[in-house]
């Protein structure tokens, strides 16, 4: 970032550190409200809230069609909870989210022990499946609802402790429980998943679950196991899935990945060495999995997803959507192909 700055001209550079303040402040303030029951509660107080019910998101249509998630003021929870006949203070269960840019925190509550209808006619909109939500949104919207149902599915299971057997307690902000028999502090957990993009010089290897949907490869990804490295966790997974080995690993970036339950996804490029390209599917974890030519992905990179006819034969090939971390990192391979970087 600060060699992008050198180059960038003052007024750019001003407005970035008044960006940088301004977040500093924020991921200090959210940080006090993980610790401070009291300053967490008044953050509630005068914040916003939104919904779940049985950890599906609550969403609400515009006029012009787009999808949005509804923020409610606490107050105005309050006085829907009241009028369904729930006591009010129920919104005091809300888990801290984050903090907008505007200084409002931002926190989610699961209302699944209401009618669903009920808040939904109460709240002018309708409860779906994150999947669906998560696909329909924009911008930051996504990753806000897949942080919410991430959350409070810990939540939901996490209510004893795995030790004493004993209900452990929240916290205000629900970024940890604690037992109170023993002492022993739960914090909320992620399993760390690889994702890489293989690559043998010329060509990228992409594959398919047999769970995936009709025509779709993505990239090879797999759970680390306790211990390993990151590094570590991508050679054993290629050599394991398509009987390759690998001889160099690039970072591009990570993802938090709501499906099926709370993955982190580091995405990294891999190559093996292009005398080394004979591929050996498992088909225990995998249906197939190919080497693909730069044509071929230019033409699946072009295709809208999901495509509209997934049952035309024979199936169209196509690559997860743009917010998936695969998709990236099939771009990103793209480009490397066009403009190759040449070491200056
Ligand atoms: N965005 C994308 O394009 C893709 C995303 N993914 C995501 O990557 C993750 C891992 O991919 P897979 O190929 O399924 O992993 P994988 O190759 O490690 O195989 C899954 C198996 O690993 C075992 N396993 C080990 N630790 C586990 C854990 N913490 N949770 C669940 N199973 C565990 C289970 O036996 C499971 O059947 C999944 O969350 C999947 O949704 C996978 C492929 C593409
Ligand atoms: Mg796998």
């Amino acid at each position: 970032m600060l060699r992008c700055l050198r180059v960038l001209p003052a007024r750019v550079t001003r407005n970035f550190s008044r960006w940088c303040s301004n977040y500093v402040a924020r991921m200090r303030f959210i940080n006090r409200l993980k610790e401070d029951e009291g300053a967490c509660l008044t953050a509630l107080e005068s914040g916003d809230v939104f919904l779940y019910h049985t950890l599906a998101p609550l969403l609400r249509k515009t006029q012009q069609g787009v999808f949005q998630l509804p923020l409610l003021p606490f107050k105005d929870l309050e006085g829907i909870l009241n009028r369904l006949g729930k006591d009010g203070s129920m919104v005091k269960d809300s888990v801290l989210i984050t903090c907008t840019e505007q200084n409002r925190a931002l926190f989610c509550l699961d209302v699944g022990e209401l009618d669903q209808q009920a808040v939904e006619k109460e709240c002018g909109g309708n409860f779906v499946d994150l999947r669906k939500a998560f696909f329909t949104l924009r911008g930051e919207e996504a990753p806000l609802v897949a942080r919410g149902q991430a959350l409070l599915r810990w939540h939901q299971g996490n209510g004893f402790c795995s030790a004493s057997g004993k209900p452990t307690t929240r916290n205000q902000a629900g970024s940890q429980r604690v037992c109170h028999s023993n002492g022993l502090v739960y914090y909320p957990k992620m399993s760390p998943v690889i994702i890489t993009l293989v690559s043998d010089g010329k060509r990228c290897l992409l594959a398919r679950q047999a769970s995936f949907p009709r025509g779709m490869f993505s990239a090879l990804a797999g759970f680390c196991d306790m211990g390993e490295t990151l590094e570590e966790t991508l050679r054993r997974e290629v050599a394991e899935e398509v009987g390759l080995e690998v001889v160099s690993v690039r970072y591009s970036g990570s993802q938090h990945w709501p499906f099926p339950q709370s993955s982190f996804m580091v995405a990294c490029h891999a190559t093996v060495s292009p005398g080394n390209t004979q591929v050996d599917v498992d088909h225990e974890e995998l249906e197939e999995a190919r080497w693909f030519t730069l044509e071929e992905i230019r033409a699946a990179l072009k295709l809208r997803t999901p495509p509209r006819n997934p049952r035309d034969q024979p199936p169209t090939i196509w690559v997860p959507p743009s917010y998936a971390i695969a998709h990236k990192l099939i771009r990103e391979w793209v480009d490397d192909q066009e403009h190759p970087y040449d070491g200056k």
